[in-house]
């Protein structure tokens, strides 16, 4: 079986633009990365030397084959982190920062000038975004006009560090399902791209639950699609690594998934506390469970001691879905092999 349906190149000045189209997370990103590494255009932006090609396009036609399974991008931890971040509509550093410590270079007196969150909750002070895409396909559901506006023309009348990649996220309800347009003005395809299909899938399937629709396809446009110098190595690595087959997410059970993010959220605080909360409280609820599990993975692992962490063995019997497992496995390799060369250093 062909690793992806359908490949269109265009070659040319700047790298050529692409069209891609695959099941889920691995399959567009091996078809991606060896193209960008051998024709993307040597350029050298703000950020440092890069590869890029403009107008790279894909669709993923199952958006819930969102985790990567390869060592190196299969880490749902930071990404959940990331969502989490919008849902609640955040923009401090402080949050985020625990699980991408790569904001810290943006950050403006400890504000993320384009973090998603706010833009999502309360566009221009007061735009409840989600309530209005979500009232509009409850009107009328083929709409054409659920569109979510990230950037907005005020990021570059003055400079900010940091102002948002994605310009709009577009909900289109055809035939029972919910489809996603993810619209990019720039694409880091190492570091960025598998967190913004996490994030932007979940939104979609959370909204699809919402609108009681099954998720459609999820189709993703950068109109520049790069990777930067320092990565180049480990996407090289993970083109070689050979055995990419993306993980498919459990279904998010019926009802709407909002109405769940202030319960994560308070159970993030208290992990994040160091508190026990456990996953138990979300007993009823086997999807959020697991992922009140991801977090707990991560906090635990995240420090040499953490207290209130101390079985993970325990936890990882606990999963509801066997795919987080492996996960929970890494992490506690890395960490095995984190506290032995702190010891030796020691
Ligand atoms: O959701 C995001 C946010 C940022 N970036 C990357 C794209 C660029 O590499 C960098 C932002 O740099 P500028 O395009 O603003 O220069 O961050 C993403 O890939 N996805």
């Amino acid at each position: 079986m062909p690793k992806s349906n359908l490949k269109i190149f265009h070659r040319g000045r700047f790298g050529g633009g692409m069209y891609l189209c695959g099941e889920g997370i691995d399959e567009i990103l091996i078809e991606l990365y060896p193209i960008l590494l051998a024709e993307g255009a040597e350029n050298v932006g703000s950020r440092g030397g890069m590869r890029e090609k403009l107008g790279v396009s894909f669709r993923m036609t199952n958006p819930r084959a969102r985790i990567s399974r390869s060592q190196d991008r299969g880490k749902p931890f930071s990404a959940l982190g990331e969502l989490l971040w919008y849902l609640g509509g955040f923009n401090t550093l402080e949050f985020i920062k625990e699980y991408i410590p790569d904001y810290a270079k943006d950050a403006e007196d400890g504000i993320l000038a384009g973090a998603y969150g706010p833009r999502i909750h309360a566009m221009h002070g007061s735009i409840n975004q989600l309530e209005n895409v979500t009232r509009l396909l409850k009107e009328k559901s083929t709409s054409k006009r659920a569109v979510i506006q990230l950037y907005d023309a005020a990021d570059i009348a003055v400079h900010h560090e940091e102002i948002p990649c994605t310009t709009a996220l577009q909900f289109v309800a055809r035939d029972g399902r919910l489809h996603m347009s993810t619209t990019m003005r720039s694409n880091d395809a190492y570091k960025g791209l598998p967190h913004d299909v996490f994030c932007f899938t979940m939104l979609q399937e959370m909204m699809a639950t919402r609108l009681d629709l099954d998720p459609g396809d999820y189709i993703h446009y950068a109109a520049s699609m790069h990777v930067y110098d320092g990565s180049i190595e480990a996407m090289n690595h993970y083109v070689n690594e050979g055995h990419q087959k993306t993980v498919q997410m459990p279904p998010m059970p019926s009802g709407d998934a909002f109405s769940v993010t202030d319960r994560l959220l308070q159970a993030e605080g208290e992990i994040r506390a160091e508190r026990k909360i456990r996953a138990a409280d979300f007993a009823r609820e086997p999807y959020w469970a697991d992922i009140i599990r991801l977090l707990q993975v991560f906090w635990a692992t995240k420090r040499r001691d953490a207290p209130g962490f101390e079985d993970l063995d325990e936890l990882k019997a606990e999963f509801h879905d066997e795919v987080y497992r492996t996960y929970l496995e890494r992490r506690l390799k890395t960490r095995a092999l984190r506290n032995a060369q702190s010891n030796g250093a020691a």
